[in-house]
């Protein structure tokens, strides 16, 4: 019940102009059960795409992608309410105009008593050092503290599989070790894409994404060696500055 399992998932989208569509994902088959998953891989090869069908976000447009019993298609109000999703762009997740609200609207449908509500946004707030910068304008927060203060209001209300897309790209050294920190203790199934091979290291399942396609799966130490030599093979040969060759 507590895995996550890609069936044959593959996803393409239409191409302007084009008879053939455009794959994005090919033929995915995966059984998660680990409690920390990492996600890595080239720059567009496909990592957002593999998170977002876990909360129904992206739909394959072959095969099937069931969270925690939940199939993200026919139940995706239910996987929905089991995973929280954490994006790389945390203004495209923060929708109101400061941290205490945003956090309190998250705790909205679990703590009915605003009075609750309110201490228990308080104590989120101030595990993640966001107490001080709870009433401020989420546009006057740096771009740390609004990455750091969408992974507190998703995680304020105890999702049982927690999806975080590059949770780290904006976090200084030591917020990137509170997220660490965070995950390393946290009981849910966490799901992590990252360009962070220290985080990635971390997690006792490393996902290796080239072009739409696994192409590792198993222990960290390894899938990021073996994502080290993808991207040794994929340097060009002549310096970036050298555009006359
Ligand atoms: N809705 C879409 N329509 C067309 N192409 C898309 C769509 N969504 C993603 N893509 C393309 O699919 C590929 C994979 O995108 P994705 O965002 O999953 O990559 P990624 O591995 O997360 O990349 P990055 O590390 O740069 O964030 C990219 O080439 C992207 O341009």
């Amino acid at each position: 019940m507590n895995s996550i399992s890609f069936s044959s998932v593959s996803v393409r989208v239409p191409v302007d102009g084009s008879d053939v569509p455009k794959t994005l994902l090919q033929d995915i088959s995966l059984d998660l059960t680990e409690r920390r998953i990492g996600v890595i891989g080239a720059n567009g090869s496909g990592k957002s795409t593999l998170l977002r069908l876990l909360n129904g976000l992206v739909v394959p447009s072959e095969g099937t992608v069931v969270v925690h019993g939940g199939d993200t298609v026919a139940d995706v109000r239910r996987v929905r309410g089991n995973v929280g999703f954490v994006f790389t762009d945390p203004l495209s997740q923060l929708v109101m105009p400061t941290g205490r609200e945003d956090v309190e609207l998250s705790l909205r449908r679990s703590i009915k008593n605003s009075k609750e509500r309110a201490a228990r946004a308080e104590t989120v707030l101030d595990r993640f050092g966001l107490l001080h910068l709870a009433d401020q304008s989420i546009y006057e927060l740096s771009g740390g503290e609004r990455q750091l203060l969408a992974l507190a209001a998703v995680l304020a209300v105890d999702p049982a599989v927690l999806v975080l897309d590059e949770p780290s790209t904006l976090l200084d050294l030591r917020n990137r070790e509170l997220l660490r920190r965070t995950v390393a203790e946290l009981e849910q199934q966490v799901v992590m894409s990252t360009h962070d091979l220290e985080l990635a290291l971390d997690m006792d399942r490393v996902l290796v994404v080239e072009s739409g396609r696994i192409v590792f799966d198993g222990d960290a130490a390894d899938g990021v060696a073996r994502y080290r030599a993808l991207c040794a093979a994929a340097l060009p040969s002549a310096p970036l500055g050298d555009v006359s060759r």
